[in-house]
């Protein structure tokens, strides 16, 4: 059964016409993890954006987004607005991004929590609290009221992780969550996404660069090139009988770039592989 059914996906820039996805269809299993890959520009965020129906003012779409049955494409913005975050959660690549820079996060998880569950501050003070403690996060009300920037990436990714566990949504779709972190932090926040899918059984989009990531996390793979879909297959068979050459192509591309790695540490391979 799939949580998520993408079906003939157009995105198109509609002050210079561009088509930038001419024809995109997907699905994501109920429970599983959708790994999206692809150089950078091929179009991995601006899907994940449109089945949020988050693109910016100039992007039009067209297409049937079905999800839990519903769909999507079809709804009054009302109705989106209240199935994002509780239902569909997104956790982006850049957590300065996410938050409002000019209050402390705590007002933002507090306004986003009672928006949904109508929930009283002290209700979400100690919800939130519990999640933050369950993803390593120490002294979660100090955290609470710090100001995004005063917050390292790692931790600001922590506290969407968090949130996404009070939310309880069907699907998380995180674009590449690990991008902007060191290898250490990377590592763990891999380790807490896994964690999250396990504990509440959530269907999963993940973006990355990183084929020693996605090959950890994901079930599925799907492959995208200049705004197509060129291949999709389970994580096994990406890696060792891809079809498309330009799989292959990336596939080779990271195993030449561990080797390599492998060479200047002295024959140390990645805590990833
Ligand atoms: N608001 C926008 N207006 C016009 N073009 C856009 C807009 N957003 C994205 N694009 C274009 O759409 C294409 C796909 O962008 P997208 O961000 O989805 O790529 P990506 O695969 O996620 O890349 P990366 O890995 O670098 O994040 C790019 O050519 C980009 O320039």
């Amino acid at each position: 059964m799939n949580s998520l059914e993408v079906k003939n996906l157009k995105v198109w820039d509609n002050l210079t016409g561009e088509v930038i996805i001419p024809n995109s269809s997907f699905h994501v299993k109920k429970g599983s993890c959708l790994a999206i890959v692809g150089e950078s520009g091929s179009g991995k965020s601006l899907t994940c954006r449109a089945v949020m129906r988050l693109t910016k003012a100039n992007i039009r779409q067209s297409g049937d987004i079905l999800f839990d049955g519903v769909n999507l494409s079809e709804l009054p913005e009302k109705e989106m607005r209240k199935r994002r975050g509780k239902q569909l959660c997104m956790i982006l690549q850049n957590g300065m991004r996410a938050f409002d820079p000019s209050c402390v996060v705590g007002v933002h998880l507090k306004e986003t929590l009672a928006g949904h569950f109508g929930w009283s501050r002290d209700e979400i003070t100690a919800k939130m609290a519990k999640a933050m403690e369950s993803v390593m996060l120490q002294d979660p009300i100090a955290v609470m009221n710090k100001y995004p920037h005063q917050l390292s990436g790692g931790m600001l990714q922590r506290v969407m992780i968090a949130l996404a566990i009070v939310l309880e949504p069907d699907l998380v779709i995180a674009d590449e969550p690990t991008t902007a972190l060191d290898t250490i932090s990377q590592y763990e926040i891999v380790e807490q996404l896994a964690q999250l899918r396990k504990r509440m059984g959530c269907s999963m989009i993940f973006i990355s660069h990183d084929l020693g990531i996605v090959r950890k996390i994901s079930d599925e793979v799907l492959v995208m090139k200049e705004g197509e879909v060129v291949e999709r297959g389970s994580t096994a068979a990406i890696f060792s009988e891809a079809r498309h050459e330009y799989t292959r192509y990336l596939v080779s591309s990271k195993l030449s770039l561990n080797h390599h790695f492998r060479n200047l540490m002295g024959g140390v391979s990645r805590a990833e592989d």
